[in-house]
């Protein structure tokens, strides 16, 4: 929301000074984008389609100045979010005869479903640590880390199974490093004495970038081993494909250059994953650059007020949010050509 805000803000403070810029700007604001953009993000992505648009990039929400998470990384870095999880609303589904609850059977609809979800929950996906964006930032990140840390990361060759056991000690870095399953919903039963004939569960799983749907499914189905049980697929798509981050990537750049200008105290720009899904999702078909980066700091302890309690931005926080998107949008209209990597920031 805050950055939907200062989004419209800085193209007010352009317009203001009669800015008229060279290239072209779209400015796609989806009103649906908690629950899967499909009636905003995919009909623009259609519309833009349908005219010929291809564009250079897109930069959307989804990843931060990261502060914090990562242990004995004394400062804060960027993270440009160059690919995003997939992600599968499952629902399981027990159908048994009603009853009277004062002779209950067995097993009832209610718990076969309780002890399938449990397992699933007591059951990680595997640790697909190995590749992709997170191996590239860590390897970016060694030489802000303290010894022996230091030498850890840059030997990711040797110390890859130690670097993935850490990584799964935090449930946010965990989140990282495989596909995520989360229990949220569950319902059955309407009165205190019936024993109800349906129980339903809703499962969302967050696909690591090195799975795919249907081989979640698979896993799922293989934890669960109950054939009572009826797998509903609500949604599902795969992880997005990993966007350029090399020299020669404009939207990349543009944005590594801005951070710099913007937080000059900020070392390192790494490329990552988004945990979470974004609109951007719908647009693959209009580019192969879509970028997801908030420029906001966040904090672990801020993290859980994302769709939480008292979820905020400071008034600075926001000030700044507004001068990155004016300086990137004016950046990115200054010159088509790349900007070169800078290994000393
Ligand atoms: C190198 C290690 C650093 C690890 C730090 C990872 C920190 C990740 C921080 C934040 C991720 C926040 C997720 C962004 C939210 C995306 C927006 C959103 O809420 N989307 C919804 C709805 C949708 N569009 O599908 C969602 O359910 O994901």
């Amino acid at each position: 929301m805050s950055l939907m805000c200062a989004i419209l803000q800085a193209l007010e403070l352009l317009l203001i000074r009669n800015y008229i810029p060279q290239r072209s700007f779209f400015i796609a604001l989806g009103h649906d984008e908690e629950v899967s953009g499909v009636n905003g993000a995919q009909k623009i992505s259609a519309l833009l389609q349908a005219r010929g648009i291809q564009l250079a990039f897109i930069v959307d929400e989804g990843s931060f100045l990261l502060d914090g998470f990562i242990p004995n990384l004394q400062k804060p870095f960027a993270m440009v979010a160059v690919s995003e999880k997939g992600a599968i609303n499952l629902m399981l589904q027990v159908n048994m005869t009603p009853g009277h609850s004062s002779a209950p059977p067995k097993e009832t609809s209610i718990g076969i479903l309780a002890a399938a979800v449990s397992r699933l929950e007591q059951t990680p996906m595997p640790n697909m640590f190995g590749g992709g964006p997170l191996k590239m930032a860590l390897q970016q990140l060694a030489n802000e880390f303290p010894f022996p840390a230091n030498i850890v990361l840059s030997n990711l060759w040797l110390f890859q199974p130690l670097v993935s056991r850490l990584m799964e000690r935090n449930y946010i870095t965990n989140a990282l490093v495989r596909t995520t399953t989360a229990l949220t919903m569950f319902n059955a039963g309407v009165k205190v004495n019936v024993i109800p004939p349906v129980a339903q569960a809703t499962i969302n799983f967050r696909i690591h970038p090195a799975q795919t749907v249907q081989e979640v499914l698979k896993l799922a189905k293989d934890i669960v081993a109950d054939d009572r049980i009826q797998f509903h697929v609500l949604n599902a798509f795969d992880p997005l494909p990993v966007s350029p981050s090399d020299d020669q990537a404009l939207g990349y750049q543009l944005l590594r250059q801005t951070i710099q200008s913007v937080f000059p105290e900020v070392n390192i720009v790494a490329p990552g994953t988004c945990i979470g899904n974004t609109d951007s999702r719908h647009y693959t078909n209009l580019t192969t650059g879509i970028y997801r980066f908030n420029p906001i700091y966040l904090q672990p302890q801020s993290f859980s007020s994302i769709h939480g309690i008292n979820e905020k931005i400071s008034v600075q926080a926001y000030e700044t949010q507004v001068k990155f998107i004016f300086e990137f949008i004016q950046n990115a209209d200054a010159d088509p050509r790349p900007v070169p990597h800078l290994h000393e920031l």
